[in-house]
């Protein structure tokens, strides 16, 4: 009886000596490509080199070696049918049982700096994924091994019964077919940003298994979390958690929205998010205060909520901190004091990230649907203050005006119908998720109360109509900012004028649905 082939081209060898060496004791034999060879020779494993099976040279750079119908003829003929088999004996093609193959390391080789097209191209797989998807489509009969962790269980089913299972068999297949679409998807990616910008008529990313979530938003749905193939450095899936329970799929979430709005602003800032809002946002001329005007924006909201701060943590405010009930903290560093503080509660997550400014964000914003997935650029447009329009007959005082940046950079990330209060420090009350603009209006003051004297307000969307002004003029706001562009804006603005207030239009909408 002839033996069985294995066929075995990799790129990472990592394990492929003991794999090599199974396989011969399980009386396989070992054909391979030359790096492979040489690795396994060096180890004293005897192999059959590629070339003598194909009867032709490696060629062109190693462009060529395994594309030859004496190995996509030995993967693919179907044992079971008789024609196969006969035309496979007319041309001498011996059947190959098991394939091991990991591919080029284009993945890695993008990722370097100053990588050049070149060298990016050169580490294109062709052979690899060919070898793989031949063997992948015959798994009926062929066994097709991509990952090291497979090894084990491929050579106990063999030791155990002489074949691996048909099950273990599809299910490699399934899984080459994955690696091999994946790595399709980041050439099709890296291709396509060298050339082209825009939308292509198909859309194919490539996301890694970061986390098995314990359940999603319910404990009755199952959920994972799955993170870009290239890693992107500001991003929760980039965070390093140094203390705390696993992330939960609500803490992704609130965390992901908490560096979002984190990325508005440079100077000490501290952000408190709840349920992907914002529920207390302060700056500051240190961290600690930062964080003593966001926890003063609103002490209730705080109880659970994640909290990112965008300086190192210190143990002054690690004490503050520390008192308060956290789901999650989110900041470039924690002091050795700090950590000592906040690592006694057993419950908190501290995770450390470098926080980035929306200017260097590209990314774009992924939106599921039934059946389909929207896609825009995120809304990280940095407004040119000096276009900005006042249009009420009062002049905002200076401090008003840092006043209305502040709130106008916080009421991008508040969802539906965003009302943001503020002063120059902190917010005061917002206004969120309510159907109707003046309801969120009436929230925000609700929240805001006595604190007006020195508050302005921001407004993500124009107002429909002059109520929402008027109730802000009798509050005792002081300035108003938003995109303007109602086809009642002169009713508001007369409203504004009436409770001697100053309005701006910034012609740019925030919506955040
Ligand atoms: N060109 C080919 O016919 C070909 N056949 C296999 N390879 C790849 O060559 C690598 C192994 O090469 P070596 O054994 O020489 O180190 C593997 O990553 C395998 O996927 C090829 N290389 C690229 O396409």
């Amino acid at each position: 009886m002839t033996k069985r082939r294995a066929l075995l081209s990799v790129s990472d060898k990592t394990g492929i000596v003991e794999f090599a060496k199974k396989l011969v004791s399980l009386d396989f034999e070992i054909i391979s490509t030359g790096g492979t060879q040489k690795t396994l020779t060096d180890n004293q494993i005897e192999t059959v080199g590629i070339e003598s099976v194909t009867d032709f040279p490696e060629m062109l750079d190693g462009r060529v070696k395994t594309l030859h119908p004496k190995i996509h003829g030995g993967l693919l003929g179907k044992r079971s049918n008789e024609e196969h088999v006969e035309t496979m004996k007319k041309h001498a093609i011996l059947p190959i049982d098991l394939v091991c193959v990991n591919l080029y390391p284009f993945k890695e080789t993008i990722q370097k700096r100053d990588v050049t097209e070149e060298e990016a191209i050169e580490n294109i797989d062709i052979g690899g994924p060919s070898m793989l998807r031949s063997a992948s489509k015959n798994c009926e009969s062929v066994t097709v091994i991509i990952d090291p962790i497979d090894y084990e269980t491929v050579i106990s089913e063999l030791s155990e019964t002489g074949n691996t299972t048909l099950v273990t068999r599809k299910k490699l297949a399934a899984k080459a077919f994955r690696h091999t679409a994946s790595y399709d998807a980041l050439i099709a990616d890296y291709l396509t940003n060298q050339v082209e910008e825009g939308e292509q008529e198909s859309l194919t990313l490539t996301f890694d298994l970061k986390q098995s979530l314990r359940y999603g938003e319910n404990s009755h749905q199952k959920a994972s979390f799955y993170a870009s193939s290239i890693p992107t450095a500001f991003s929760i899936a980039s965070a390093k958690q140094l203390h705390g329970k696993e992330l939960s799929y609500n803490n992704i979430k609130d965390a992901d929205a908490c560096l979002r709005m984190m990325s508005e602003f440079k100077s000490p800032t501290a952000v408190a998010v709840k349920h992907m809002n914002p529920c207390g946002i302060g700056n500051g001329k240190d961290i600690y205060t930062a964080f003593m005007n966001a926890y003063e924006s609103d002490p209730v909201s705080i109880f659970g909520g994640i909290i990112a701060l965008n300086r190192e943590v210190d143990a002054k405010t690690a004490e503050k901190l520390a008192n308060i009930f956290l789901e999650i903290i989110i900041a470039p560093s924690f002091s050795e004091e700090a950590l000592e503080i906040l690592t006694k509660k057993k419950n908190i997550r501290l995770l450390a990230l470098e926080m980035r400014e929306q200017k260097d964000i590209s990314e774009k914003e992924y939106v599921s649907v039934l059946g389909g997935l929207l896609v825009q650029e995120m809304d990280t447009l940095v407004e040119d203050e000096t276009t900005w329009k006042i249009v009420t007959k009062r002049q905002p005082t200076q401090t008003e005006l840092e006043a209305l940046v502040f709130a106008n950079k916080c009421v991008k990330h508040v969802k539906s119908n965003a009302i943001v209060i503020a002063n120059n420090e902190r917010t005061l009350g917002i206004g969120a998720g309510q159907m109707n603009r003046v309801g969120s209006t009436k929230i925000a003051l609700e929240q805001a109360k006595e604190q007006l004297d020195t508050a302005v307000l921001a407004s993500d969307a124009f107002f429909p109509m002059a109520d929402s002004v008027e109730l802000i003029g009798q509050s005792g706001v002081k300035a108003i900012i938003q995109p303007g562009g109602s086809i009642k804006d002169q009713e508001s603005i007369e409203m504004a004028d009436k409770y001697g207030i100053t309005m701006i239009f910034t012609d740019v909408r925030h919506f955040k649905h």
